[in-house]
């Protein structure tokens, strides 16, 4: 273009950077940004304050979502709106203020998923420089992932990797994240390119990642445990009989940690929490197993989270307190409930595996 008087505004890669200077844009054509990759952290939201508007804001977002509540939106729509938006925002407040992050005033998973992209851009970055670009947004609430996409386009992203959070798939949870940045590519007239890290249930770095963590964290009790549950959260068991793999990878992935901590399967189980609703839900249910097993008379416990990459009210809140004090009320002794990988080394490991495994061929 001859009458072209602006350079590219933006350009990081250098053979992008001398292509795009070398274009010369009408003057009144928008400014051109190209040549970076950006790496998008995506996990599931959170509310923004745990009063009873905030939590139904947040409450009414999640539990909108067809991918999570598959029953028919004329069947659905009054038992949501008439019941339980008029009970549960309260009552959920009150857990998510016994683990609220007061310091920063938000829910422990947007702390740690923050941190967990920042460091992730820092140990990128310490290679590949500014060429690279890391966000992180939630599923429901904020940061939307519409904003962090938009922002990653503005810095010159013209290559994205999206990366759920969710080492074990689920159209609740993996494939909604995805839905979500997939309707704000819709919009865009220069989409970038984009990838979408796998599950990593399997993943020897997520189970090596796993055993040094709960290694590290059962040296640190006065107790050894007699039995270990690993507890995942459950979904309607409807949801595993019309396809979705998300039982079976939980299933693997508890399987593949117990065989590497060299624990005997009597002494390891695999329950599903977070029951919601009347449905039949993934069993065995984590808290009947912990009531179970204190009744049989097992004294020490300890239980794990493998399947949230961070801790959250399901973790901190249902597992480490309701459970505990099922576990303590039906005759047990010593309880430890021991954290998930969350933006510690070995969880910083997996992260950083499967952002630059994914990125191969794009720096
Ligand atoms: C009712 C349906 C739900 C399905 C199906 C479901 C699947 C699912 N959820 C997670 C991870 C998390 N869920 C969290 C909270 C949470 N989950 C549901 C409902 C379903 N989840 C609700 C209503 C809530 C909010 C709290 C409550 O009202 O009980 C969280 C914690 C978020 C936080 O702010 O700390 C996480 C994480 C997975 C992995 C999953 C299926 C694979
Ligand atoms: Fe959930
Ligand atoms: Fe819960």
């Amino acid at each position: 273009m001859n009458q072209a008087v602006k350079p590219a505004a933006l350009a990081v890669d250098p053979a992008r950077e001398a292509e795009y200077r070398a274009i010369r844009l009408p003057e009144d054509h928008p400014p051109v940004k190209a040549g970076r990759v950006g790496v998008l952290l995506m996990n599931l939201g959170t509310p923004e304050a745990t009063d009873y508007w905030s939590m139904r804001a947040y409450l009414k977002e999640f539990l909108s979502d067809q991918r999570v509540i598959e029953t028919s939106r004329w069947l659905w729509w009054p038992i949501l709106n008439l019941i339980i938006l008029q009970t549960r925002p309260k009552k959920k407040g009150r857990d998510y203020d016994t683990i609220w992050n007061h310091e920063k005033n938000e829910g422990p998973l947007k702390t740690i998923t923050r941190a967990q992209a920042e460091q992730t851009m820092a140990a990128l970055r310490d290679e590949f420089g500014d060429r690279i670009s890391v966000d992180w947004a939630m599923r429901y609430g904020k940061p939307p992932v519409k904003d962090a996409l938009e922002k990653l386009l503005a810095e010159g992203c013209d290559r994205i990797l999206l990366v759920p959070l969710y080492p074990q798939y689920s159209a609740a949870t993996s494939a909604t994240a995805c839905d979500k940045a997939f309707e704000a590519l819709m919009q865009m007239r220069w989409q970038p390119s984009v990838r979408v890290a796998p599950p990593y249930h399997d993943d020897p770095v997520y189970i090596d990642a796993l055993a040094d963590s709960m290694q590290a964290s059962l040296a640190k009790l006065d107790f050894e445990p007699d039995v270990i549950l690993t507890s995942f959260h459950g979904v309607p068991k409807s949801y595993l009989m019309k396809g979705d793999p998300y039982h079976c990878q939980c299933a693997k992935t508890s399987r593949l940690l117990r065989e590497r901590m060299g624990w005997s399967a009597d002494r390891w189980k695999l329950t599903f929490q977070s029951r919601f609703g009347p449905e039949e839900w993934l069993q065995p249910y984590t808290d009947e197993t912990v009531k179970g097993l204190a009744e049989s008379g097992v004294k020490k416990i300890a239980l794990v989270a493998p399947g949230f990459s961070a801790d959250c009210l399901e973790t901190l809140e249902e597992l480490d307190g309701e459970n505990r004090e099922i576990f303590m009320e039906h005759g047990g002794e010593q309880f430890a409930y021991l954290p998930c990988l969350n933006d510690s080394t070995e969880g910083m490991r997996v992260i950083e595996h499967i952002v630059r495994r994914e990125l191969q061929g794009w720096l």
